[in-house]
């Protein structure tokens, strides 16, 4: 058990927007220091804020928080020695080289001559950036930029890295390079690395523990794992042939969770969500009992319980009808 300090903690944070746009609504974190702590929620959930709160570029309206043992509205100068920040959009120069965008960093941050240059190397050969070091970044690609906004994020040797949506925009092959880089920097001694994404797949992947985002505040939090397991059995995933309202839908779900197997039943649209045992022998009474109850099924699809199941039973909405735009489709297909 890690008994030290935890590296970032927020007790209740709120925040309203102009308009009454409640963004934060009792945000409670916790995260243990050198671990990768996942911070997941669709688009609007509040986690940019957050983000904003932490790094002291954003005052909460109530509520504390401290970020390696700093209070952020008491000691922001503190705070911001402590960390680095990879923002949504990249900070990086784009007519300067990358050579000299790590430079000027890393001189706003006190480092000079050798031991100066030393550090930079070390950054542009670690994110395989030394090949492009002399080139202006405009010059670069997405992957290339994403992977020189992360090196400025270290150049200081924060004790705590923030990654707001650090693979947004980037093709999956970029996307697959940063996701290792980033597994790579969580096994740095000591470095606490919160990562803000909207990817299930991405915190799945990458953080210890994860926490869901969604209206503001946190619903559920844990390792990857334990999130999963706490949803017993496979999760059969149905699509009805025609559409039902409210009434059929309640008459579908009724139907289901008076079976035996089922532990749990969702519809929504034409989408029907089960929890069972054991989802291929429950599959022919699950079919015989929406059969029964007049409804035709289209497919069904057994799966072991995702993170997309523990935020539909968590926030009770599907995780990719809440995500808006493309990105629905790959956040929700995960496993
Ligand atoms: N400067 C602002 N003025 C008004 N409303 C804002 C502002 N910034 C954020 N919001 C609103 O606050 C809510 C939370 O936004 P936030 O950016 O924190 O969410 P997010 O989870 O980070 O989403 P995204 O992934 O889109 O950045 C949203 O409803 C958003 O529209």
């Amino acid at each position: 058990m890690n008994t030290r300090a935890p590296a970032v903690e927020a007790r209740q944070l709120t925040k309203t927007y102009p308009g009454d746009v409640t963004a934060l609504d009792g945000m409670d974190i916790t995260v243990a220091p050198g671990i990768v702590f996942g911070l997941l929620g669709p688009n609007g959930a509040g986690k940019s804020t957050t983000v904003k709160i932490l790094t002291t570029l954003a005052r909460p309206d109530s509520g504390t928080a401290t970020v390696a043992g700093h209070d952020v509205l008491r000691d922001p100068r503190r705070v911001r020695r402590a960390i680095g920040v990879v923002a949504q959009q990249s900070g990086a120069d784009p007519v300067a080289t990358g050579r000299e965008n790590l430079q000027l960093q890393g001189r706003l941050y006190g480092l000079s001559g050798a031991a100066l240059n030393r550090r930079v190397d070390e950054l542009l050969e670690r994110f395989t950036l030394a090949d492009a070091a002399r080139r202006p970044v405009k010059g670069y690609s997405g992957g290339m930029r994403r992977r020189l906004d992360v090196a400025l994020g270290l150049v200081h040797r924060p004790e705590v890295l923030f990654l707001d949506e650090p693979t947004t925009g980037l093709d999956p092959e970029a996307r697959t390079a940063m996701w290792e880089e980033i597994g790579r920097l969580a096994g740095e001694e000591g470095l606490t690395i919160l990562l803000t994404t909207h990817y299930l797949e991405e915190a799945d992947r990458l953080a210890e523990r994860i926490a869901i985002v969604d209206r503001g505040r946190i619903v559920v939090e844990g390792t990857p794992d334990a999130l999963k397991g706490e949803l017993r059995g496979d999760a059969v995933h149905m699509e009805l042939g025609e559409p039902v309202g409210e009434a059929g839908r309640t008459r579908l779900t009724d139907a289901l969770t008076a079976l035996p197997a089922v532990h749990e039943a969702l519809c929504e649209g034409r989408r029907i969500s089960v929890r069972v045992d054991d989802g291929a022998a429950a599959v022919p009474a699950l079919l015989a009992a929406l059969d029964r109850a007049g409804a035709s099924v289209a497919s069904a699809t057994v799966a072991r319980p995702s993170l997309d199941d523990v935020y539909l039973r968590h926030a009770g909405r599907r995780y990719a009808e809440v995500q808006a735009g493309p990105e629905a489709v790959l956040a929700g297909g995960v496993r």
